[in-house]
């Protein structure tokens, strides 16, 4: 029984322009075939609300893979967390970890992802999904011992919500896979929508 739903899904090789061990994961789990070809694009923001940036970024990744691989599906995905307003990304220093852990103390924040398929020049489906997350509290000793592990390093607002930081977790309203990087049910209605799947 269960391998019926390990089953690949019977559709269309995708080409995840990502480097995310987590979006591979994801895709593997939800059986979408994929191959990674990691996208070196510039993230250049030219937006202000968050759901566009997400999105104009997830483009950028997903159109450098694309000129590559002309006639090709190719999937970009970027996740940022917001915190009043202010867009935070992945941490530089583990000072700089502590800090945005820091202010994420006593409040919810929010966590965009976007995802753009692309094939040639036309966009199949581009969208983001939003999830609120509020953290238990955290002492400074706990904040440090967290970052001193090194989890948080090359994660959007210097946590992994998968990963021992899961203690931390309070409140979570949406998509728990959008927060790790990448909405799979929402990708997956999309690509029913477009047809890409059935
Ligand atoms: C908030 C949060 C983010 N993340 C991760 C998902 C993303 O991989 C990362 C945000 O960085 P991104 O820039 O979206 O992606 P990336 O640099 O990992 O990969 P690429 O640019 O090649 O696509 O943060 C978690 O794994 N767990 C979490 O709880």
């Amino acid at each position: 029984m269960a391998g019926e739903w390990e089953k690949e899904k019977n559709m269309e090789k995708i080409i995840l322009a990502s480097g995310s061990p987590r979006r591979s994961e994801l895709l593997e789990q939800a059986g979408i075939p994929f191959e990674v070809i990691k996208s070196g694009a510039e993230e250049i923001i030219t937006k202000t609300e968050p759901g566009e940036i997400v999105k104009e970024l997830s483009f950028c990744k997903a159109r450098t893979v694309v000129e590559e691989h002309p006639g090709c599906l190719v999937l970009g995905a970027d996740t940022i967390v917001v915190l009043d307003g202010q867009v935070l990304g992945k941490p530089k220093t583990k000072e700089h970890a502590m800090q945005m852990l820091r202010e994420m103390q006593g409040r919810a924040h929010q966590v965009y992802t976007g995802v753009t398929v692309i094939r040639d020049a036309q966009t199949v489906c581009s969208f983001y999904e939003k999830t609120e997350v509020v953290f238990y509290p955290m002492t400074d000793d706990e904040i440090r011992s967290y970052v001193e592990s090194g989890d948080c390093m090359d994660k959007a607002g210097a946590y992994g919500i998968q990963g021992s930081f899961a203690v931390y977790i309070k409140e979570i309203h949406g998509d728990y896979y959008n927060v790790m990087g990448l909405p799979v049910g929402k990708l997956w209605q999309e690509l029913k929508a477009c047809h890409i799947a059935e």
